[in-house]
């Protein structure tokens, strides 16, 4: 990162914490009482970190194994504990994720990857429908597999703590690619494995 980056990156920063200053004050409180004092720089890293997109799926799907034997069935991972956050209201959205697929020959990955895909997609700004295609699409984009489906339950806190206030409502978002789309076997099969 050279200089000027750098002093564009903490000028944002400024700005941000000016921001949530500007929050709180009209949230009705002193953003200068010793409760909040620091608040406005917790906020603005816990922002960062929860859309920080750890890790690069190219990098870690890329670490196949070809020694595992004929795997001719059903690779699955799920429930899958993730925590996401709303673009429309930057609140989080917490859940579960059921990610499998199809494997073709000598393309097979750790199981932790597949965790590890979830948690790159989910740590962003996201809406649940785009998440749970992004992480099926980089599946099929990166092993090619014969198939490859994922579920994903959540609660949404812009849902539970405002507006309609439904704290225990869970919204269920699916995507499915190849032989989970196509044939009805493989896809019952999966669908029967992604249930809580
Ligand atoms: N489809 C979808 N909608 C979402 C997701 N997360 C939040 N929402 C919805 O996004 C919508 C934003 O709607 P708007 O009408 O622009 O915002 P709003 O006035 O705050 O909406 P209310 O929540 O109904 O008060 C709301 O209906 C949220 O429930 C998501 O992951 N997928
Ligand atoms: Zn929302």
């Amino acid at each position: 990162m050279t200089l000027t980056d750098q002093a564009l990156e903490l000028d944002i920063r400024a700005r941000a914490e000016d921001g949530v200053r500007a929050l709180l004050e009209l949230a009705g409180d002193d953003p200068d009482r010793a409760g909040l004092a620091r608040t406005p720089a917790r906020f603005v890293d816990a922002m960062l970190e929860m859309t920080a997109a750890p890790g690069d799926p190219a990098q870690f799907l890329a670490v196949q194994f070809e020694d595992v034997g004929q795997v001719d069935e059903m690779v699955h991972l799920g429930p899958i504990p993730f925590t996401s956050v709303c673009e429309h209201h930057i609140l989080p959205f917490t859940g579960h994720a059921w990610v499998a697929y199809l494997p073709t020959a000598g393309r097979v990955v750790g199981l932790s990857k597949l965790a590890r895909l979830v948690e790159h997609y989910a740590r962003q700004l996201q809406v649940q429908e785009r998440l749970t295609g992004q992480i099926v699409d980089t599946l099929i984009k990166h092993l090619d597999p014969r198939g490859a489906g994922v579920v994903l339950r959540a609660t949404h806190a812009c849902m539970a703590q405002r507006g309609i206030s439904k704290p225990d409502a869970v919204m269920t978002t699916s995507a499915l690619r190849r032989a989970f789309r196509e044939q009805p076997a493989a896809r019952a099969e999966f669908l029967s494995f992604a249930t809580p």
